[in-house]
């Protein structure tokens, strides 16, 4: 039998999709069945690192989605539109989907997906998070009888290879950046890296499917990396601390699903301390289980296609043993009904690290933990680290605290006349 694909896009993964499906030898048998029969693009006059012949390659998109003879569309194209628009528009000629595309599944996931259910097609997307890393199908199947309680999990290549060589090697950010670029792991935007966006899409598709109910993107809480400096990379580092930027859900129990990115000082004895590069690691913690850590390539060519073309064949082994396309495998497919409520950033509990600039006036660490206290708030530990000209620069890490009340605190300590500034505010894991 021969399976038809209709490829849309043909960039980083998009290359690595069609790699693996035309040098099959040694991999999976039903990769001969596959064959690319259209690849859309937005330009035919640019050089391709994959031979495809001049027939298969198109600008048409939509001739793409509406080929009677294709039987799955792979979107790899990347971006809200067209990519939403044409997943909807194959789904309703019958296709099944595959996409890496995180973006339009975290804002659309609802839409597509009825649509899907209603017209009896899979949706998968293995490739959209942590992208070799089998994580979704894990998450789903092996692990769907647990009651999970935690997902954590460093899901953004490009700003874990930026953090990496910072710390590693002192490089500048932007130099960082632009190597990550080269390399294929960046969006085509890289501030959807840079500032957790990307992150928080991918956290947005795991809590929905770890705690079984949608989520709404745009109430995920979101910072990036662009304010951690070299000086906070270094105190982190002496205190016993590595950051990284982590993409957390918490829930269970009948509580509020708490889901949130940002930057994290991670103890250096933490499991997740150790992902380094573009590697990613998602540790999910559930019951009975306990802990589970996934861990592998995050982003890059090779690695992302693993997961692209591993969902096409899921695809064709259904197609191959079943011809009923009403009956999806609740496994596979998603029946979410309602949407997830979500705590509000005030409640959670968490650590923070601080770095405070203070006029070198006597009894500074005093006032500061006088208004700590005044809100509750303890701390572990009260480092005076060094001088910035003359301003003293002092680090607090606190025990657990409830965000509000360590904002709380914060706001009365910005107006003591003996703080000049607070650079830092990082949380800690
Ligand atoms: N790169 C990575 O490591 C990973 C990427 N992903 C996701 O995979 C998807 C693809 O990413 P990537 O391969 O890096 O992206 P690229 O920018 O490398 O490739 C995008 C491809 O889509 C084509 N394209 C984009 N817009 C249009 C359009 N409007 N009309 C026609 N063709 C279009 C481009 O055509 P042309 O070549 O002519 O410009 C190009 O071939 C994204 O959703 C991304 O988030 C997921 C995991 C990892
Ligand atoms: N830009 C993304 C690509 C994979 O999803 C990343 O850096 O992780
Ligand atoms: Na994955």
């Amino acid at each position: 039998m021969v399976f038809n694909i209709g490829l849309l896009g043909l960039g980083t993964v998009g290359t690595g999709t069609a790699e693996i499906i035309l040098d099959n030898f040694g991999r999976n048998p039903l990769l001969k069945e596959i064959n690319i029969k259209q690849a859309g693009v937005r330009s035919l006059d640019k050089t391709r690192e994959v031979e495809l012949s001049a027939d298969v390659m198109t600008t048409d998109l939509e001739a793409i989605v509406t080929d009677p003879e294709i039987d799955i569309v792979v979107e790899l194209l990347g971006g809200l539109e067209p990519a939403r628009s044409l997943i909807l528009m194959a789904i309703a000629n019958g296709k099944h989907i595959v996409t890496a595309n995180k973006a339009v599944i975290a804002r659309y996931g609802d839409e597509i997906y009825s649509a899907a259910n209603e017209a009896g097609v899979y949706v998968l997307l293995e490739a959209a998070v942590a992208g070799g890393i089998p994580v979704i199908k894990p998450l789903k199947q092996s692990l769907g009888v647990n009651r999970i309680q935690s997902v954590i999990g460093i899901i953004n290549g490009t700003t874990n290879y930026i953090l990496t060589k910072m710390a590693a090697e002192g490089s500048d950010f932007a130099d960082v950046l632009a190597e990550a670029q080269q390399l294929g792991y960046a969006e085509a935007d890289p501030s959807a890296d840079v500032d957790g966006g990307d992150a928080a899409d991918k956290i947005s598709i795991l809590a929905s499917i770890a705690f079984g109910e949608r989520v709404k993107r745009e109430e995920i809480s979101c910072e990036g990396i662009r304010q951690i400096s070299a000086t906070d990379i270094n105190y982190a580092e002496d205190l016993g601390f590595v950051i990284k930027l982590l993409a957390i859900a918490k829930g269970g129990k009948g509580q509020p699903l708490q889901i949130r990115v940002h930057p994290t000082l991670v103890p250096k004895e933490h499991p997740l301390s150790n992902i380094n590069d573009v590697y990613n690691a998602v540790l999910v913690e559930g019951e009975p289980l306990g802990q589970v850590m996934f861990f592998g390539p995050g982003a890059g060519k090779g690695a992302t296609a693993s997961a692209v073309v591993s969902d096409i064949v899921n695809i064709v082994g259904i197609l191959k043993s079943s011809d009923r396309r009403t009956n999806l495998d609740p496994l596979l497919s998603c029946s979410h009904q309602h949407y997830a409520n979500l705590l509000p950033l005030t409640e959670i509990t968490t650590r923070f690290y601080t770095r405070f600039l203070c006029k070198d006036v006597p009894g500074v660490i005093g006032y500061l933990g006088t208004c700590f206290g005044n809100h509750g708030v303890s701390l572990e530990s009260v480092v005076q680290i060094g001088f910035q000209e003359d301003l003293a620069e002092i680090v607090v890490v606190t025990h657990d605290v409830k965000e509000g009340d360590f904002r709380q605190a914060l706001a009365e300590i910005k107006d003591l006349d003996a703080i000049d500034s607070i650079p830092s505010i990082i949380r800690v894991l």
